[in-house]
């Protein structure tokens, strides 16, 4: 036998507790470091970890002290939460009526559930002072709202102050304040409070803007338009896209109903949606502020535009790759107009920013929470933007909702299954998916469309070679943010005066802002930084669309959840027009 210590047996699964053990304390010790100060406890006994779960946490770089001051905070849910949750996925579906998809803003924006506003201050208060007086008054803002509410009846929502402090700083430096929302899901988007905020008590000129209507059928972006400005008359309410050309509504989705992707031409400004912008703008600003120059930008893109397509020479190439030198001059406030950007997260506000710019200016992704911090871009030398971080307003948005708007990045949920569940209820998956039970029922439930999804998809478990349900419902939900699965909801009464909204005038300007030329849209770059899909919702009703020429499609999604079925879409011919004003 040989000499020496004898090994203490060791089991495997004390191994495994070992290393655990282990990854927690470095997580831990890595963390710690800086997340104290920068979010405020509601209660000095509860730990941080487990009251809250960071969104867009980045992983920690040494050097790099405040890499996470930004991540978004939202409360995290208890494992009784996700279990409970579960086992209501596994319950058998029971479709909805369209009725059931209008939505009333007041139901989800209680007025007693105000956003955290900046206490008064002056420059004559030291950093230390303000920060303090503003940490102390987050604290008791957040302690109000969880003695008034059940956590379980709010919405996540951003617990970061300095996410906030960002909010704060846009609307402070802001002349104008565009408001941007996802079309699919307004009136969950668009807080009240923060409309009486800058209204009345800032006094300053708010404008609404309708996002991504390339995802809704025409007649639920005009009730929509129609629904703000009756109750907010002094909201200006814009439509825009900045994907035009991706009306996929009607004829234009494969034989099922689910949509393909395309690949978008270069990155140009979207001319005539800045025109009607810059319209809304003159009419707000009037005299005060000179803004030829971005007439002349916009003009001079036109011109651009017009030479490109009719194959002619202009005189003057405009180099619109060059013009940021404009940065030099923000020390200048006098005659500048300065324009914030704010909205939840992925409601396209970046995206909005290049469009109008027209060029790559700020960075965009699909995962919600992406812009941390604003940033300021100089249209023209007068005229200024601010694209601010996302932010989620606290309101009584169910989850499963706020999951689909994309306001929590599906990638950190701990539970996407009762999220299927809700679309399941509302769209036809079982058909637009193209999928069997997995057990050759005819009752479905969330967990047995995941699987249909996972069977069809070959999405199986490392270890055991299950059907990966997980993963298919974290598929399914991306594929609806993106807009390839399409669910929107409606304002009051849209089912009941469907007639009245298809032949209403707005109708008309929306399907012509959503269509483009097959010309403009196709191309092989994407410069927003991002492949997108997008679909048709099966459930809402079609509308009438200029049959264009076909377009090839490539696989979808994140390049994982291709269907093959899925070749060919058609778009619509219009070649002009982005935005339109009210
Ligand atoms: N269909 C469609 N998708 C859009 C449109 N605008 C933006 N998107 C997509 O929406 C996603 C989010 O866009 P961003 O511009 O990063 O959104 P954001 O509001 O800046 O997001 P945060 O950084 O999270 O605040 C991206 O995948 C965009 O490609 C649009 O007009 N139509």
């Amino acid at each position: 036998m040989p000499q020496g210590r004898r090994r203490t047996p060791f089991s495997g699964k004390a191994k495994k507790e070992q290393l655990k053990a282990k990854k927690h304390n470095k997580t831990t010790s890595q963390t710690e470091r800086f997340k104290k100060p920068l979010l405020v406890h509601t209660s000095d006994e509860e730990d941080l970890t487990d009251l809250t779960q960071k969104v867009n946490y980045q992983a920690y770089k040494s050097g790099k002290v405040h890499s996470n001051r930004f991540a978004l905070y939202f409360h995290r849910e208890t494992d009784a939460e996700i279990r409970e949750r579960k086992e209501i996925a596994r319950q058998t579906l029971h479709p909805v009526t369209e009725k059931n998809l209008e939505i009333n803003i007041d139901d989800y924006f209680a007025k007693e559930l105000d956003f955290p506003q900046r206490p008064a201050w002056s420059y004559n208060e030291t950093l230390a002072n303000l920060e303090a007086k503003e940490n102390k008054y987050f604290t008791e803002y957040l302690n109000n709202i969880e003695k008034q509410f059940d956590r379980k009846e709010l919405s996540y929502f951003e617990l970061n102050l300095e996410t906030w402090r960002q909010l704060w700083r846009v609307l402070e430096m802001s002349d104008i304040v565009l408001v941007i929302v996802d079309i699919r899901f307004p009136a969950l988007m668009f807080p009240p409070l923060l409309y009486e905020y800058v209204t009345q008590r800032l006094k300053k000129d708010m404008i609404l803007v309708l996002n991504k209507v390339d995802l809704a059928p025409a007649e639920i972006v005009a009730a929509w338009k129609v629904y703000f400005k009756e109750k907010y008359p002094e909201l200006h309410v814009l439509m825009f896209t900045t994907l035009p050309g991706y009306n996929l509504i009607g004829k234009q989705s494969d034989k099922a109903g689910l949509q393909v992707r395309r690949r978008r031409g270069k990155l140009r400004m979207a001319a005539e949606g800045a025109q009607l912008l810059l319209n809304t703008c003159k009419d707000i600003v009037g005299n005060a502020v000179d803004l030829s120059s971005w007439e002349e930008k916009i003009k001079e893109e036109l011109m651009l535009e017009y030479a490109e397509d009719n194959n002619v020479e202009i005189e003057k190439v405009i180099d619109v790759k060059n013009d940021t030198g404009y940065f030099e001059h923000e020390k200048y406030k006098n005659g500048i107009l300065t324009i914030g950007c704010i909205g939840q997260p992925n409601v396209g506000k970046s995206s909005l920013l290049n469009a109008i710019m027209g060029k790559k200016v700020v960075s965009v992704s699909r995962t919600p929470g992406h812009t941390k911090h604003f940033q300021t871009i100089f249209l023209t030398n007068n005229v200024r933007l601010c694209d601010c971080p996302g932010l989620v307003f606290p309101s009584k948005v169910p989850k499963t909702l706020q999951i689909l708007m994309g306001s929590f990045p599906i990638a950190q949920l701990r539970e996407p299954h009762t999220t299927v569940k809700y679309l399941a209820e509302r769209l036809d998956l079982p058909k637009l998916l193209r999928i069997d039970h997995p057990d050759g029922d005819d009752q479905w439930s969330a967990m047995d469309v995941c699987d249909g999804w996972a069977k069809k998809r070959g999405f199986l478990t490392a270890k055991a070679a299950r059907l990966d349900t997980f993963r298919a419902a974290n598929n399914l939900l991306r594929m609806a943010l993106d807009g390839k699965i399409c669910l929107c909801l409606r304002p009051p009464e849209y089912a009941s005066k469907k007639d009245f909204w298809k032949s209403h005038p707005d109708t008309e300007t929306v399907r012509w802002i959503q269509a483009r030329s097959t010309d403009e849209a196709v191309g092989d770059t994407n410069e927003y930084g991002d492949d997108e899909d997008f679909s048709e919702d099966d459930t809402k009703p079609t509308t009438s669309g200029d049959p264009g020429a076909s377009v090839s499609i490539e696989g979808s999604d994140d390049g994982d959840d291709s269907d093959s079925s899925v070749e060919r879409l058609t778009v619509a011919a219009n070649k002009f027009a982005v935005l339109n004003d009210d």
